[in-house]
């Protein structure tokens, strides 16, 4: 589905990231960890696309994209999630959606199908609301959602865009404990619908661990291993590389 072959990324003589080789089969969902620097955002910065990589491939589908820009990455099914500051917060959560899922299907509509398709992107904008549990939340501005909210609101944001492999950067960041669970859900219910795959960074260990079928390890920009959660936390490079970090 998506094959990560060699990616590097240098400023100067530094490799940020180091010939990093992955493979991210249909419905899988593999974590990204390492601690702090270890070049996880830089790597999600490669494979969307909002980094130019110094070297390697990137196949979607067994096709290169790896020379394409963002959105045209997105529109092939590759998508990331927004980060809250692509988000209008006067408008509505469900206003939010709805241009997302308009700007994925683009705007050249003929007049006499304008209503029809109108009416199509507003149920799309529902059914990916509903599926990340923000129904309820529609008519709110969205500049006024709690941070559990908002990452679900991004969430909702991102499926507008029909990934077959989602991007999620830390998406647990500002999240209340108690409302983990609950996203931690949503997650997995997205995951392998339709073969969807996930890729995920996160710092929190119990979230990677509940979700993920594979973890891959990255230090000082290299991948450390890559492999089930059980003979990854029984690594002794990788337990080594955290020493000093809760794993
Ligand atoms: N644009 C840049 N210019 C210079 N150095 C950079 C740049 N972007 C990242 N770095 C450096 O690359 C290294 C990896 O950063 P990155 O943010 O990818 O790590 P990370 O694993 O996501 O870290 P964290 O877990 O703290 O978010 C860090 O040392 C960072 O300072």
């Amino acid at each position: 589905m998506l094959a990560v072959r060699g990616l590097t990324w240098r400023i100067g003589e530094v490799a940020i990231v180091d010939n990093v080789h992955l493979d991210l089969a249909p419905g899988e969902f593999l974590g990204v960890i390492g601690p702090n620097g270890a070049g996880k955002t830089s790597l999600f910065n490669l494979v969307s696309g909002l980094r130019p990589a110094t070297e390697g491939r990137l196949l979607l589908h067994g096709r290169d994209v790896g020379h394409l820009p963002p959105h045209r990455r997105a529109r092939l099914g590759l998508g990331r999630t927004f980060q809250s500051s692509s988000v209008f917060g006067s408008l509505s959560v469900r206003e939010n959606v709805r241009l997302a899922v308009q700007a994925h299907r683009g705007g050249s509509m003929r007049l006499w199908r304008r209503a029809a398709a109108d009416r199509d992107v507003l149920v799309a904008a529902d059914a990916a609301l509903d599926r990340v549990g923000l129904a309820g939340r529609r008519d709110a501005p969205a500049g006024t959602l709690a941070h559990g909210e908002k990452r679900k609101l991004e969430i909702a944001l991102l499926l507008a865009g029909e990934p077959s492999v989602m991007l999620l950067d830390e998406p647990m960041a500002g999240v209340s404990a108690e409302d983990v669970p609950e996203l931690v859900e949503v997650i997995r219910s997205l995951t392998g619908e339709a073969g969807r795959s996930v890729l995920m960074v996160e710092h929190h260990m119990d979230v990677i661990l509940r979700l993920a079928d594979r973890i891959a390890v990255m230090h000082h920009g290299a991948l450390l291993a890559c492999d089930t959660p059980e003979t990854v936390m029984a690594n002794p490079t990788v337990q080594q590389a955290y020493l000093g970090e809760a794993l």
